[in-house]
C-alpha cells in the first residue's frame, strides 16, 4: 500500500533526522508494499519471478520498495481507442500524490515533479485529440480507379525508460502508442520502479482495456527479453548511448523499428548582444533541472568574450541562491542525485575539472552544485556527459568559431542560442547539428513540439504530430474500378 507522503506530515520527520552520508535531509516514511508489476489491468506478483530488487529514496538511502523482476508480459491487443482524456483528468486530480511519489523515488524537487506531471497529462490530452484526426490520403488514379492509405497500429510496443523522468517517460511513450491503437509493455528503470504503476492504475480507472498497458519490472535481462521477443513490434528506448546501441542491435535482428532517446552534451551559445538576465536564467534552466540529470541539458555554455566575466559572475551569484535540500519542501529547487555510485561518478568529473578550471561554488553532503569556468574544449568535463549539476563555461570570439566548436561532438540532442539579433538566431540554429534547438530559452517541453536527437543522441521523435508515424504503419489500398488488364 502507498503511504501518502503529504508534505505537512513529513516536515517534522525531516527536522528530526540526522544528516546521512548520502544526503543532508530525509523526506519521510513512504513505503510501497503492493506488487510493482502490472498485467491484465491489475498489480501482480509474476509467476516467472527472476529475483527481487530494492528501490531507494535518494534523499536518505532508505529502501522504499522491494520488488520482483519479471519476464512474461501478458499483453492483450485491442482494437478500441482508449479514453486518454479521462486518464488526463485523473492525473490532474492526483497530481500532488503522483508528484510526491516521483519526488521521493527520484530525488527531484516537488516543485519540479509537479511540472513533470503537467507535461505528462498534457501529453495524454494532446494524443487524445490527435487520435481522432488520424487519417490517410485518398489518391485518384486513371480511369476512375483510386487508392487510399490508412494508418494502422504496429501491435505490441515496448517502452524502456531511464530513471530521471520516470512518470513523464512512461506517459510520453504510452500516450502516443495507445492513441495509435497499440498495446504497450513498459519497463521502468529499476532505480525508479514506482510511479509507472500509478499510470497503469490510472489507465485502468480511465477505462483502458485490461492488458493494453502493462508494467514489467527488471533491469538489463528483462529489457533484453522484451527487445528480443517475437511478439514485440517496436521498441522505444530512453537511456544511455551504450544501451541504445544494444537495443538497436537486438531490434535489428527482428527488423523492429526503434525510437532511441539517448544522451547529450549540448551547447548553449550566449552572444554578447543577449538579454543578460534571460541568458543567465536560461543557463541555469539548461543545467540544474533534476539535479542536472537531464539528457538535453546545455552543459557546454559558450559565452562571447566581451561578456564572459559579467555572465560568469551573475551565474555564480544566482547559482549560490538555489535552495538545495529536502526535495519535498516547497521552496527546495534542488534535491539529491539518484544514488551514491552516480554521485561518486559526478564527483569524479568535478575532481578532474578542478585541476584545469576555476570551479565553484558548493559541495555538501550528497548534494553538489558546480560550475567550471575557463574550460577548454579538450577537458573531460566538456567532452563527456556528466548527468549531474555541473555547468562548463567556455569563451568564444566569433560566430563561425563557436559553431564549429559547438558541433564538434558525437552527440546531437539539443542546442540553444541567446541573442537579440533575430537573423543571427535563425542562421545559428540552422547550422547547429542538434534535433531540438532553443532560441532565447532552454529546456521548455511543450508536448506539441517533437523532441529527439541527431547523431549518437538517437533517432525517432517523442511528442508532436510526427510521433504518430513512429507508432503506426501505413497501409496502401489500391482500388480498381474497371476490368483487369492482364499481361497474360
Ligand atoms: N534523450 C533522452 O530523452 C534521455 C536520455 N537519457 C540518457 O540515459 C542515461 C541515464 O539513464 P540510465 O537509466 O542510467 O540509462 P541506461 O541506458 O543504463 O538504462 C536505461 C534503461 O535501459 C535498461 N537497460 C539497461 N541495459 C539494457 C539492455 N542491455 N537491454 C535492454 N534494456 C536495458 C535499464 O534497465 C533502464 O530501464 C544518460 O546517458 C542520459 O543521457 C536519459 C533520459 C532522457
Ligand atoms: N522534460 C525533458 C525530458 C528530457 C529527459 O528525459 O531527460
Amino acid at each position: 500500500m502507498f503511504l501518502r507522503a503529504g508534505r505537512a506530515a513529513l516536515s517534522p520527520l525531516v527536522r528530526s533526522l540526522q544528516p546521512s552520508p548520502v544526503a543532508a535531509m530525509s523526506t519521510g516514511t513512504f513505503v510501497v508494499s503492493q506488487p510493482l508489476n502490472y498485467r491484465g489491468g491489475a498489480r501482480v506478483e509474476p509467476a516467472d519471478a527472476s529475483g527481487t530488487e530494492k528501490a531507494f529514496e535518494p534523499a536518505t538511502g532508505r529502501v522504499i520498495a522491494t520488488f520482483t523482476s519479471a519476464f512474461k508480459y501478458g499483453v492483450k491487443l485491442h482494437g478500441a481507442l482508449p479514453n486518454l482524456l479521462e486518464g488526463c483528468r485523473i492525473i490532474r486530480d492526483r497530481e500532488d500524490e503522483i508528484a510526491a511519489v516521483e519526488c521521493i523515488n527520484n530525488g527531484k524537487s516537488i516543485f519540479e515533479a509537479r511540472l513533470d506531471i503537467d507535461t505528462s497529462w498534457q501529453c495524454l490530452e494532446y494524443y487524445a485529440g490527435l487520435a481522432a484526426s488520424m487519417a490517410g490520403e485518398h489518391i485518384q488514379l486513371p480511369g476512375g480507379s483510386f487508392g487510399y492509405t490508412r494508418r494502422e497500429p504496429l501491435g505490441v510496443c515496448v517502452g524502456i525508460g531511464a530513471w530521471n523522468y520516470p512518470f513523464q517517460i512512461a506517459s510520453w511513450k504510452s500516450a502516443p502508442a495507445l492513441a495509435c491503437g497499440n498495446a504497450m509493455v513498459f519497463k521502468p528503470s529499476p532505480f525508479t520502479p514506482v510511479s509507472a504503476l500509478l499510470l497503469a492504475e490510472i489507465y485502468t480507472e480511465a477505462g483502458v482495456p485490461p492488458g493494453l498497458f502493462n508494467v514489467v519490472q527488471g533491469g538489463a535481462a528483462t529489457g533484453q527479453f522484451l527487445c528480443q521477443h517475437h511478439d514485440v513490434a517496436k521498441v522505444s528506448f530512453t537511456g544511455s548511448v551504450p544501451t541504445g546501441m544494444k537495443i538497436m542491435e537486438m531490434s535489428a535482428k527482428g527488423i523492429k523499428p526503434v525510437t532511441l532517446e539517448l544522451g547529450g552534451k549540448s551547447p548553449l551559445i550566449i552572444f554578447s548582444d543577449c538579454d543578460m538576465n534571460n541568458a543567465v536564467k536560461g543557463a541555469l534552466m539548461a543545467n540544474f533541472l533534476t539535479q542536472g540529470q537531464v539528457c538535453c541539458n546545455g552543459t557546454r555554455v559558450f559565452v562571447q568574450k566581451e561578456i564572459l566575466d559579467k555572465f560568469t559572475e551573475e551565474v555564480v551569484k544566482q547559482t549560490q541562491r538555489i535552495k538545495i535540500g529536502d526535495p519535498l519542501l516547497e521552496d527546495t529547487r534542488m534535491g539529491p542525485l539518484i544514488n551514491r555510485p552516480h554521485l561518486e561518478r559526478v564527483l569524479g568529473f568535478v575532481k578532474v575539472a578542478k585541476d584545469g578550471a576555476h570551479c565553484g561554488p558548493s559541495y555538501s553532503g550528497g548534494f553538489i552544485l558546480m560550475f567550471a569556468a575557463n574550460c577548454r574544449d579538450d577537458m573531460t568535463c566538456v567532452k563527456e556527459e556528466i548527468f549531474g549539476p555541473v555547468m562548463s563555461i567556455l569563451s568564444f570570439d566569433t560566430e563561425a568559431e563557436v559553431l564549429e566548436r559547438a558541433n564538434d561532438t558525437t552527440f546531437g540532442l539539443a542546442a540553444g542560442v541567446f541573442t537579440r539579433d533575430i537573423q543571427r538566431a535563425h542562421r545559428v540554429v540552422a547550422e547547429l547539428q542538434a534535433g531540438t534547438c532553443f532560441i532565447n530559452n532552454y529546456n521548455v517541453s511543450p508536448v506539441e513540439l517533437p523532441f529527439g536527437g541527431y547523431k549518437k543522441s538517437g533517432f525517432g521523435r517523442e511528442n508532436g504530430r510526427v510521433t504518430i508515424e513512429y507508432y503506426s504503419q501505413l497501409k496502401t489500398v489500391c482500388v480498381e474500378m474497371g476490368d483487369v488488364e492482364s499481361a497474360f
